[in-house]
Order: structure tokens, then sequence, then C-alpha cells
């Protein structure tokens, strides 16, 4: 039942209208203060401005996209995807909160949600579309202009799903099946259990692959907080494991694929090392996997040079460690998104240390969100 549905023809009106306004970044301090004590009208009225807006800022970048990349197939289709979650989110726009509103957006958000979860596999495929038009050969300032794009989409969509998530966990059905935890936020997140579960699945898929995998050893150091150990933070436990779980795929390649395994050597563990700072918390992986050249490191956190053509279903259970492709940097935006990182240092010889810089003061941790202006539209005009 449609709502208030939304003239087509005042599309374009209200993308102009929503687009003129900033997102607004939320700290996990406001996503953990507000869920503690959550008002479904108030979620509901923030949500349905702040979610057009998130949604028009990143369009008007869609749509500036050069044509060999906006003409294909799949990113039409993406821009499709997004049209219409546009419009399904302004029918809200002027509804009253009534149960029923409240009860039909929440579900309108599991649409939403269930409509983009191909997006990134999708542009993969229109990045495969373009580079198959233009013969393969693209040039670096269409490169620049595609990674920056590409890492504001994803930045985008991993805030609007963040939104979703929280609001859909928090009023929707599953809502009594909390436990501590508030929405997809953990108050206490326990570091070394995701380490451990994101390191146990990694090394599963290793095992189905190689029939070998190093062993692990973790090491916490508090320098805060009367040294308390195990280590916890306010996180996002899916974010931190998506992190662990592509960096472990990654360090488990690199050490069977160095060892030689007629020697029958023991292959050297995985050292994780989990430190509590004052304004850091630190995950550094460390292999002894051969590293890799220093000027083939920024290689790795690029779209385009890990746009292989896309292993197909079927492959993928048999080179289980590798996917799109676009793991690495998605996992440094999952970190950037509440301002940490992911850094790489590799001594190329010898291993690899890959570095998550998370915040460890929650009102420091702030969604870090791509705004659509002057400044960025003229990004596009200048390397397109
Ligand atoms: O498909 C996916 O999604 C995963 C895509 C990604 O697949 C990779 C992968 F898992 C591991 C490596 C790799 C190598 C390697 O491969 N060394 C051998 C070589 C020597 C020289 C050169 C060169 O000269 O260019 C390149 C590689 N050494 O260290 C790492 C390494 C990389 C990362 Cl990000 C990490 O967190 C831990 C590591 O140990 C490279 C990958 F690319």
């Amino acid at each position: 039942m449609r709502l208030f549905p939304v003239r087509l023809s005042s599309i374009p009106k209200m993308l102009d209208f929503y687009s003129q306004f900033n997102p607004s970044p939320l700290s996990i301090k406001q996503f953990i203060d507000f869920g503690q004590n959550a008002c479904e009208k108030k979620s509901f009225i923030f949500l349905r401005k702040e979610l057009p807006v998130r949604l028009a800022n990143i369009m008007k970048e869609i749509a500036l996209l050069p044509d060999n990349l906006l003409n294909t197939c799949s990113v039409s289709q993406v821009s499709s995807w997004y049209m219409k979650s546009f419009e399904e989110v302004l029918e809200y726009e002027k509804a009253e909160p009534t149960h029923d509103n409240l009860q039909s957006f929440c579900s309108a958000l599991e649409h939403i949600r269930n409509r983009h979860s191909d997006v990134v596999q999708t542009m993969a495929q229109g990045v495969i579309e373009m580079k198959e038009t233009e013969n393969g050969n693209v040039d670096s300032s269409m490169e620049t202009s595609i990674q920056y794009f590409l890492d504001r989409l994803y930045m985008s969509r991993i805030s609007i799903r963040m939104l979703i998530n929280q609001h859909t966990l928090l009023f929707g059905e599953s809502m009594e099946r909390q436990g501590r935890h508030v929405g997809c936020l953990d108050p206490a997140c326990n570091i070394s259990d995701v380490v451990k579960d994101a390191y146990e699945n990694a090394r599963f898929l290793c095992d189905q692959y190689y029939l070998v995998s190093p062993a692990l050893e973790i090491e916490e150091h508090n320098s805060m907080d009367g040294e308390t150990l195990p280590i916890r933070t306010v996180y996002v436990p899916s974010h931190l494991y998506h992190m662990l779980f592509e960096l472990f795929k990654n360090s488990m390649r690199a050490v069977v694929e160095h060892h030689d395994q007629d020697k029958c050597e023991t292959l050297p563990p995985l050292k994780v090392l989990i430190v509590r700072g004052k304004e850091d918390i630190c995950v550094k992986i460390s292999d002894q996997g051969g590293g890799i050249p220093r000027s083939q490191t920024d290689q790795l956190f690029k779209y385009m040079y890990s746009t292989a053509p896309q292993p197909s279903k079927s492959d993928l259970h048999t080179v289980p460690l590798a996917g799109y492709g676009y793991g690495l940097p998605i996992s440094r935006l999952y970190a950037r998104y509440f301002h940490g990182d992911i850094v790489l240092l590799s001594c190329e010889g010898y291993g690899t240390d890959a570095i998550i810089y998370l915040k460890a003061l929650s009102d420091e941790a702030n969604e870090l969100l791509p705004i659509f202006n002057k400044t960025s539209s003229k990004f596009y005009r200048a390397t397109v």
C-alpha cells in the first residue's frame, strides 16, 4: 500500500533539494546513548530526513560519473536501485508517526537494505564492462576518479546500512534478542574474541584449499584503565570481523604460498598484538609470508587493480581466499568509517604487518561521511 506516492516528475527537484543538505555524522557514543533509551518516533523523524540526504548526496555523484561507466548495464542498475529507494523513503516525508506507519517504515528499510545487497559486486561488474568497452586501456586519471568515487560510494553505503540496521534491530522483530548489544553495536566488544572468530573461519577456508594453515598467537597490552584485560571497546563487531577476516585470509595465503610444502616445514604462526592506548586501539597482524615490494602495497587498495574477472560462483569454493579483490579497500573503509584506519607495512623477503587502528574513545569515533559539494563535483569535471 503506497503511503504518499511521490510523483516521478518531482524526483529531480527532490534530489536537488535533499542534496543541498550535508549528511549529519553520528558518533558511536551518540548511537549508544540514543539506542540505550531508544524512541522509535524520534528515530523515524531523524531517518526520513537523513536517509534521503545521504541517498541524494551519493546519487548526485553517480550522475557525474564518466559516461563510459555510467552507461554500463551494471551501473545503470545500481543507479535505478538508488532512485527507487530514494522514492520509497520520500513516501514517509510527511507521514504521521502512527504505529502502522512506523511498522511500514521499518519494513520499507528492510526492503531497501535487501535491494542494495549486491551493489559492490554489481559495481565491480560495471568496472569490468567499462574496461571491455575501452579495450582494457583505462588511463590513470580515469582510474583515480573511479577510485575516488567507489571509496565514497561504499563509505556512503556503509553509513546508510548502519542507520538502517540500528533502526530495524532496535524497533523491528528482533528487538527482544539484543542482550547487551545496542542495535549492531556491542558496548563491551571483546576484541580478542572477534580476532579468534575471524581466524577460525579464515583458517577453515585455508585448510579446505591448502590442507594446511598457520597457527595463531595473540598478545594484549592495555596501557590504560589499570591494565585490565581482555581489552574491550564500544564497536560494531561485524565491522571488526570483516576487516580481520580479510586480513587473515591474505596473511594465510601469503604464508602458505611462500613456504615450500615439500620440506614439511612448520608454518610460521600469525602473531596478533592488541594494544589499548590513550587515543588508539591497535590490532596488528604480523605474518612471515614473504611480503610484497613497497612499490606494490598501494596497489592492494585499488579497485581497478584487483578488478580481475570476477570468480564465478562455482570458482569461489576452489580459490576461497580470493574474492572480488575488493576485500582490502572496503575493509579500510570500515576502519575509516569511525575515524580509524588500516595500514599495511610489508618487509619484502620476510613478511607483512597489517595494523587496524580504532578510536579508543567513542565520542571521538564519528562517522566519516562523503559530502557532495562543489569541491567533489569539480573533482569529477577535472579528471573526466
Ligand atoms: O582476491 C582477493 O580478494 C585478495 C587479494 C589480495 O591477495 C593477496 C594476498 F592475499 C596476499 C598478498 C601478500 C604477499 C604476496 O603475495 N607476496 C608475493 C608477491 C611478491 C612480489 C609481488 C610483486 O612484485 O608485485 C607481488 C606479490 N605478501 O604479503 C601479502 C600480504 C598482503 C596483505 Cl593485504 C596482508 O594483509 C598480509 C600479507 O601477507 C598479496 C596479495 F595480492
